[in-house]
């Protein structure tokens, strides 16, 4: 079954509290002997089988971090250098907002609180990014903003292997001036930031220089700040993240897939540092090389 198919069944359960409640749920609602006889051990049991094995596909990476930390930035780079998709679910419920579907609404409030839409909505538009993807023939993916809670990701492990994490860190301080930075363009979609982030050397830490990422002329008139880039908005999603998120990090520690990296300056500093780190600095100059 495809990996869509089995996170779709998942996300059905997923109005539960955790996984485990799920399946819970799933013996109680079955009578005794077919709770023996039939219950699976695990709901997506046969989906354990059915995982493909690391060596007949792409990575399948996680990109965790505060929002605004630059996870889009560098798993979108990572992306195109490993020629797998970047899903961020983040774009996801954007683009559901800007449609008319029936969550449309209900959406558009929670995102501008800055609070985690339910882990149902989430998976239904993973679930919907990924069929189209495989319909494509895509292998792999950098998810990026998924999972949020340890509930998504106990729904992700239970159909499907992530191979690493990598933990994106940065002071909160320059996060929320980055994040008051942030503009996209309303024209070709694309991401800037006219923050200039330049931290002196103190209490010990290393200064932090991070120059703006202007767009181009034509670009400049067009620029939009996102509704939830509020300094307030943003205070909340940094609260929420430190309460929600955090044990998602303990997860995956526990697993011991993560990569911690912390972030020494903007895109020049750090993009070669990490590529050093995940040792892909001989696809990027081969990925030079045939360009
Ligand atoms: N995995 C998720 N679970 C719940 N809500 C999510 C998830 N991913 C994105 N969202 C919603 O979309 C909003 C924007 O997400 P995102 O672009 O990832 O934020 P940021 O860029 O600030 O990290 C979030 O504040 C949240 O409301």
């Amino acid at each position: 079954m495809a990996a869509v198919q089995r996170l779709l069944r998942a996300a059905a359960s997923s109005s539960t509290s955790s996984v485990a409640a799920g399946r819970r749920r799933m013996a109680t609602s079955l009578a005794p002997e077919q709770v023996t006889a039939a219950a699976p051990a695990f709901p997506f049991a046969g989906a354990e089988r059915r995982r493909r094995p690391a060596h007949e596909r792409n990575v399948q990476w996680v990109f965790l971090g505060c929002p605004g930390v630059g996870k889009g930035t560098y798993a979108s780079r990572l992306s195109r250098l490993l020629g797998v998709p970047h899903i961020a679910t983040g774009d996801l419920v954007r683009d559901e907002l800007a449609s008319t579907g029936p969550d449309a609404v209900q959406l558009k409030e929670i995102v501008n609180q800055g609070k985690l839409v339910s882990d149902e909505i989430i998976i239904n538009l993973l679930s919907k990014r990924l069929r189209k993807g495989e319909e494509k023939g895509e292998s792999g993916f950098i998810l990026d903003g998924f999972p949020r809670t340890v509930n998504q990701a106990e729904i992700l492990d239970g159909v499907t292997d992530i191979d690493m994490v990598v933990n994106l860190k940065l002071r909160e301080d320059i996060i929320v001036q980055k994040c008051l930075g942030r503009r996209i363009c309303s024209q070709c979609g694309k991401n800037f930031n006219l923050a200039c982030i330049d931290v002196k050397a103190e209490n010990g830490l290393p200064p932090i220089y991070m120059s703006p990422l202007l767009p181009p002329n034509n670009c400049m008139s067009k620029l939009l700040t996102r509704d939830d880039d509020t300094e307030e908005v943003v205070r909340n999603r940094l609260r929420i993240y430190n309460e929600m998120s955090q044990p998602v990090e303990d997860f995956y520690q526990k697993q011991g897939k993560v990569l911690e990296f912390d972030l020494p300056g903007g895109i020049p500093e750090s993009w070669p540092k990490l590529l050093d780190v995940l040792n892909l600095e001989d696809q990027q100059e081969m990925k030079l090389a045939a360009a």
